[in-house]
């Protein structure tokens, strides 16, 4: 399939819900793109090509960067990492802070997720503020990854977001 076939895959599938999980945000939900077999089959390609032949790993962001890294992970025949919320994992963390608008979150890896010099895709499904994605990228960092890239499905324009993160972010759809 073709970038703009996805594209439009992607915004045609995506549901718009007004006032969602508070009012005056538009709540982009991609669940309908997961579960068609079709959409989800060229979402997974697309995020892997850029990169492809070039990262040994794919970080998947809790809860729905973990759908498209384990399938880009499956299909391109390398591992998952699980970037995940706070309290979760079992083992000696890293974590890192990020502002939200009210108030701070963190995402977590376990301190030894990573031999020297793994190349690592990082995914998640939606870009807006860019607070995730750029905290995910430091943890990686710190964790001893080389970041090749972050792939996201859909990057609502206008908030800033890609301006955060410091990793080169490849979007198949922009709303
Ligand atoms: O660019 P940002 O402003 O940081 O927002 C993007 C993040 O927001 C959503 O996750 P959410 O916090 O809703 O978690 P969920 O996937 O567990 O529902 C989305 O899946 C991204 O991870
Ligand atoms: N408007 C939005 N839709 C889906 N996920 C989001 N994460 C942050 N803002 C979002």
């Amino acid at each position: 399939m073709t970038p703009s076939n996805t594209r439009d895959l992607i915004l045609s599938s995506c549901a718009s819900v007004p006032d969602f999980p508070k009012p005056g945000v538009t709540f982009r939900d991609l669940t309908p793109v997961f579960a068609d077999p079709t959409a989800f089959a060229a979402v997974t390609s697309a995020l892997i090509e850029p990169f492809r032949g070039g990262f040994d790993r794919v970080a998947g962001i809790e809860a729905r960067g973990f759908i498209l890294a384990a399938a880009a992970a499956y299909a391109s025949g390398t591992g998952m990492t699980a970037v995940r919320k706070p309290g979760k994992l079992p083992r000696e963390v890293l974590s890192e802070s990020y502002v939200l608008e009210y108030g701070t979150a963190a995402v977590e890896i376990h301190r030894d997720e990573f031999p020297p010099g793994t190349r690592v895709l990082l995914l998640d499904d939606v870009l807006a503020t860019g607070g995730t994605l750029a905290a995910a990228v430091r943890l990686l960092e710190r964790a001893g990854a080389e970041v090749v890239g972050a792939g996201v499905v859909l990057e609502l324009a206008g908030l800033g977001g890609r301006a955060a993160v410091p990793a080169s972010v490849h979007a198949l759809a922009t709303i």
